[in-house]
């Protein structure tokens, strides 16, 4: 087991994306006052270690840091909680609540699509963690299922938002250019695709895209590469499937409007879903039915949507909270998202499990335009701003920082590094065996299989509203679809979802302890190792262990072969009498005549 901070044992990794590698870890002490959840000893945890390249990024590490309170502070039902950030070394890692379950993506490849009633219940739950995180101005721009994990809870599954901030962070200018798209090719919404101003109504196209690709199995735009189903976001309407119902076309076909002003707001999103879900059941009554078929009503555009925040560095960008009206977004950073829209062309990469292309994608980062790198330095804190003057504008390269930097003093960010870094406890020295270090194994995921249970029981519509607090949606007549309403209306022979069991849980282990930090450890002095064996092959021929292979088949199958031909009636069948090498040299003499007789034609 690994330490992370000092609190936290990696013990096995659950799975890899695109920005870091998630782990089973345990708790090895509470955390101290910075951690949202200080958590106890021996408690299970997930750890997503950031890359390495994001780890030893100044820009990333400084958004980490920054984004510290925000990602601490977002709480619901229906998101991941992430309980505390661990920044040492070259090590970055958010220390997030375990979800025993599969996420959407493995879960729909496995069950195959839900029924227009579930997938409206679901998307409705992920509505809800959306408009709670657009409420705190935190805009998530990378949902997709994979995103979406399933949390298994009193027999019912609850999806749980995950991921928030990570593409702010892997759009950290440190890591990509200007004129880059943070997202997944299948998921981005065209305004991300063309390099335009972003808001929450990205969140709200991706939302679109998976209520599509959950009623459907695949997302309504795909092709060779990442290029062609970018080229689908911008200009191809989505396809209508003969399996969705018209009043949940028309919440999809609203979500997926190529111009983001024309989107809902993930509260209204929420609402109507769940109106939607009522009134396509078998056992809606008029009134629901009504209500279902004039859901466009309910879904009329965001009038204030929360922006993405201007990019670090920017003057005036430092709070990622903010939520500016749109289109006043004050003095707009050197950051030019309305550059000419040139994507790159992107090998079609991984494609997904049935064939569409980008729809297992992993989170891509894309160069849009011709940009050159640009230098960005970290924001200054407040009062210093003279010091260093032009701080942070993008697409000035050189120019960053020159003016008026004490050579000799840290730069701001160093000392808000080391200030992070003091914080966390450093991890204790000790030694770790070379082949126990779970960060050298490759990750498997360990999936809890799914009970086969039948079709219906399991409903993944969310917790009870009253599990909802807060974020108060007003109470739809009927919400968390009633007794005798788990028939849809519009019934598809589609496979129900199907319960996945818990995965089982480790038994709590002793923590580990540690040696006081003063003294070095002795190592035990090294035996001194066997001189080594020299294989059988030492000259290395190639090819000597296949010939041996070969004659000691050969050598089997004469040897078969003859106590076949004198232990079985096979002899006194061909009628011969002969001896089996006898045989065997007449079928030799026969062959050889057929071969010259070939020849000689
Ligand atoms: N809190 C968690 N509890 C349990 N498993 C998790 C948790 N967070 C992530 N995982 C699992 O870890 C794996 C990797 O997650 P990660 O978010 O890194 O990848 P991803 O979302 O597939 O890729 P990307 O980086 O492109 O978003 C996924 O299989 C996911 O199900």
């Amino acid at each position: 087991m690994r330490p992370v901070g000092s609190k936290y044992l990696l013990e096995e990794p659950l799975g890899r994306g695109a920005t870091g590698t998630v782990w089973r870890a345990r708790q090895h002490q509470r955390a101290g006052a910075e951690a949202a959840v200080p958590g106890q000893p021996g408690e299970t945890v997930a750890i997503k270690v950031l890359k390495e390249e994001l780890a030893s990024d100044a820009d990333i590490v400084m958004r980490f840091l920054r984004e510290r309170s925000v990602l601490l502070r977002l709480t619901h039902p229906n998101i991941v909680r992430v309980r505390d950030l661990v920044v040492e070394g070259d090590l970055l890692a958010l220390v997030m609540d375990l979800v025993d379950g599969p996420d959407l993506h493995r879960y729909l490849r496995e069950n195959g699509p839900l029924t227009p009633v579930a997938a409206a219940l679901l998307t409705a739950q992920i509505a809800d963690a959306l408009a709670a995180s657009h409420a705190d101005g935190v805009v998530h721009r990378d949902l997709k299922p994979a995103n979406v994990l399933l949390k298994q809870d009193d027999g019912r599954m609850y999806p749980m938002l995950t991921d928030f901030g990570i593409a702010r962070l892997a759009d950290s200018p440190g890591l990509t250019r200007t004129h880059e798209f943070v997202g997944t090719p299948a998921y981005v919404a065209p305004e991300s695709a063309e390099g335009r101003p972003q808001t929450s109504a990205v969140d709200i196209y991706g939302a679109g895209i998976l209520l599509y690709e959950l009623i459907t199995g695949r997302p309504p735009f795909s092709g060779g590469s990442a290029l062609e189903v970018l080229h689908q976001h911008l200009s191809a309407e989505p396809r209508r499937p003969s399996t969705v119902p018209d009043p949940l076309w028309t919440v999809i076909e609203r979500c997926l409007r190529k111009n983001p002003d024309e989107r809902p707001s993930a509260e209204s999103l929420a609402r109507a879903l769940r109106v939607v879900a009522e009134g396509v059941g078998v056992h809606a009554n008029a009134a629901q039915i009504a209500a279902a078929d004039g859901v466009g009503a309910l879904l009329a555009p965001d009038p204030a949507p929360a922006t993405v925040p201007a990019p670090d560095g920017v003057p005036g960008a430092a709070d990622p909270t903010t939520v500016l009206p749109q289109g006043a977004a004050g003095a707009p950073p050197a950051y030019d998202p309305n550059g000419a829209t040139s994507v790159l062309p992107h090998t079609g990469g991984p494609q997904g499990p049935d064939g569409v292309p980008g729809a297992a994608d992993p989170t891509t980062v894309m160069p849009q335009g011709a940009a050159g790198p640009t230098r960005v330095m970290p924001p200054v804190p407040p009062g210093q701003q003279g010091q260093h003057g032009q701080q942070g504008q993008y697409g000035q390269p050189g120019q960053q920082g020159q003016q008026g930097q004490q050579p000799e003093e840290p730069h701001p960010w160093q000392s808000q590094l080391r200030a992070a870094r003091d914080r966390n406890d450093q991890t204790q020295v000790q030694y770790l065996d070379p082949t126990e270090d779970p960060l050298r194994r490759r990750p498997q995921r360990q999936v809890a299989r799914p009970q086969q249970q039948p079709p219906q029981r399991q409903r993944p519509q969310g917790p009870p509203q009253s599990q909802q607090p807060g974020y108060g949606y007003p109470q739809q007549p009927g919400q968390g679809y009633p007794q005798g309403q788990q028939q849809p209306r519009y019934a598809t022979p589609q496979p129900q979802p199907q319960q996945y069991a818990p995965a089982p849980q480790h038994q709590p282990r002793e923590p580990q302890r540690y040696a006081p930090p003063a003294p070095e450890p002795q190592r035990p002095a090294r035996e001194p190792r066997e001189p080594r064996r020299r294989g059988a092959n030492p000259m290395k021929i190639p090819g000597l262990g296949c010939l041996k292979g070969c004659l000691f088949t050969v050598v089997i199958l004469f040897v078969a072969g003859w106590l076949v031909w004198e232990l079985s009636p096979l002899q006194s069948w061909i009628g011969t009498g002969k001896g089996y090498w006898a045989q065997l040299g007449d079928w030799f003499d026969t062959a050889t005549g057929w071969v010259k007789d070939l020849g000689g034609s």
